[in-house]
């Protein structure tokens, strides 16, 4: 059985540390996908887009596979990415506090000779947060990398008060439907019987 390489075209600290958590062992490639050219208002397909592209924007050799992704919030018709600033931060959380926001990912995954694209959604329900909180909150640096200016895996783990669907599509990548499609490129876990 021959294995294939794999690469994450991503700079995500998050992506990288759920692939290590369950023992894929892959390399980094830099993706330089100007984000700013999709402009989909449907956040399914917005993400399906952007991981497509940030795959499409690396190089490709035989015996190896790209994984590359993509992840917005969606509240209300609205798509959060991430805040430019303070102003952008707290408002984003303000009008999320107290209800129920989606987190959706999209991951690509690709050969030389197959493809997949999908998304992964997970509901996250906050609780109401005070203005004191989110005056502190958004002087933190937690906020600033991630999209819809919270990471549940770090602080903003205090404002969540319940999640519907995998956890890791709101840390950036739904890691456990990851692994059963890497077994369509010959990339597993453990070794294969
Ligand atoms: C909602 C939420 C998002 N995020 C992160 C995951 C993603 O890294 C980030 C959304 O930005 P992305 O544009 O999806 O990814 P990225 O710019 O960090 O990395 P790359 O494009 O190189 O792959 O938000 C969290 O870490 N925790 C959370 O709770």
């Amino acid at each position: 059985m021959t294995s294939n390489n794999l690469i994450l075209a991503s700079s995500s600290p998050r992506r990288q540390e759920v692939l290590n958590q369950v023992h894929i062992p892959f390399s980094l490639r830099k993706q330089n996908f100007d984000e700013s050219l999709i402009t989909e208002t449907d956040p399914h397909k917005k993400v399906e887009q952007l991981a497509w592209n940030k795959g499409k924007d690396v190089h490709i050799q035989d015996g190896e596979v790209i994984l590359s992704a993509d992840t917005v919030v969606s509240y209300q018709g609205k798509i959060f990415e991430k805040p430019a600033s303070e102003d952008e931060a707290r408002e984003m959380m303000r009008s999320m506090s107290g209800d129920v926001h989606e987190v959706i990912t999209g991951v690509y995954i690709c050969s030389k000779e197959n493809e997949v694209l999908f998304t992964e959604t997970t509901e996250v329900e906050f609780w109401e947060i005070a203005e004191e909180e989110l005056d502190w909150y958004v002087k933190t640096e937690d906020p600033y990398d991630k999209a819809g200016a919270y990471g549940i895996q770090s602080l903003g783990a205090m404002f969540v008060k319940r999640i519907n669907g995998d956890y890791y599509t709101v840390m950036g990548l739904p890691v456990s439907r990851v692994v059963k499609e890497l077994k369509d490129f010959s990339i597993y876990p453990f070794p294969p019987n």
